[in-house]
């Protein structure tokens, strides 16, 4: 199996009597797109910057594409987008670009192809000759995103990138992150959830500096051991299905109408026959059905854990 692109084990970090990060873990796999979910000041950005090597880690084992965190190795393999990326005010979005592909080591002419490329993935060509200083808040959000995207690094570490973004642009982010999935490696800290959950692959629960959960995201969703079923108003034959399911549990929740299936998958058990014959039994007994799904929200997983 491939080594993970990013581990951590145990790691702390201490801002004086600020302990950010107590012990947290995190294995990122190779080309996947990975949620980092957590309430504000669980140490989100602080284990950016341990990853990315703006900042030592007190404790723990950190290892980053095959090796310690640490600026200089990763030039050209590791990007990421700060939570509030700052831009040079007087360089044009091109120059600004352009200027940091040449960092990496870039000719002129392979400079500026990559500046226009990155500007593509963002949908900003048409504003490439523009001073960054008359940028809205959320241009600059995504100039930072094209250049967390220069020179196409293995590992790309995007620390809030749709805040702040109108929903069109928010959209064809997710799209464009969608679009590097099994490609690259994409680490995504964001407080939208749907969005994490549309986008990512695996995803982790961080809270005071530790991990609390994590794994595929279809797993931490309990798409394969979960089905729900909404009743429309009208009869609520929740004992009947009790009784015609068997082995499984049932939670009616009255006030949302929803009822919950939870099961043991297995191989004449996936979550498709649980629906079928849940749907069967129900229709048998006369309600009325509004909607029908797998697993629950990440949204729902993450307030479930955090309680
Ligand atoms: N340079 C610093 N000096 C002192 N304390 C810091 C410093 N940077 C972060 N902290 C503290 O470390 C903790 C974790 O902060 P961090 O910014 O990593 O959280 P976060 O998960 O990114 O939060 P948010 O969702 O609000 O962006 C907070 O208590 C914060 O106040």
């Amino acid at each position: 199996m491939n080594a993970p692109a990013l581990a951590l084990t145990a790691v702390h970090k201490r801002f004086g009597a600020v302990h950010a990060l107590r012990g947290v873990d995190l294995r990122v796999p190779r080309g996947s797109i990975f949620a980092l979910i957590g309430p504000n000041g669980a140490g989100k950005t602080t284990l950016f910057s341990v990853v990315c090597g703006f900042l030592r880690a007190d404790q723990g084992t950190i290892t980053v594409l095959d090796g310690p965190p640490d600026v200089m190795r990763f030039k050209g393999r590791l990007a990421a987008l700060p939570q509030d990326a700052v831009l040079g005010r007087e360089l044009t979005v091109r120059e600004h670009l352009t200027f940091l592909a040449r960092l990496q080591g870039m000719s002129p002419e392979t400079a500026r192809r990559e500046a226009e490329r990155v500007l593509g993935i963002v949908d900003l060509s048409e504003l490439a000759g523009r001073r960054a200083g008359t940028l809205s808040h959320g241009q600059v959000k995504r100039v930072g995103v094209a250049q967390a995207f220069l020179g196409d690094p293995e590992l790309i570490l995007l620390d809030e990138p749709t805040a702040g973004l109108d929903p069109r642009h928010a959209h064809d982010l997710r799209e464009a992150l969608r679009s590097h999935r099994g490609q690259r490696t994409i680490v995504v800290s964001s407080h939208n959830l749907q969005e994490l959950e549309a986008i990512c692959d695996e995803a982790a629960f961080i809270e005071k500096g530790q991990t609390l959960e994590a794994g595929a995201v279809s797993a931490l969703t309990a798409q394969d051991a979960e089905v729900f079923v909404v009743l429309a108003p009208g009869p609520e034959p929740i004992d009947q299905l009790r009784a015609h399911l068997g082995d499984v549990a049932v939670e009616w929740d009255s006030q949302r109408r929803v009822l919950r299936v939870s099961f043991q998958p297995g191989p004449n058990r996936a979550a498709e026959d649980v629906i079928a014959a849940a749907l069967r039994e129900l229709l048998a007994q006369g309600a009325r059905i509004s909607g029908v799904g797998k697993g629950r929200s990440l949204e729902q997983r993450y307030l479930e854990a955090t309680r």
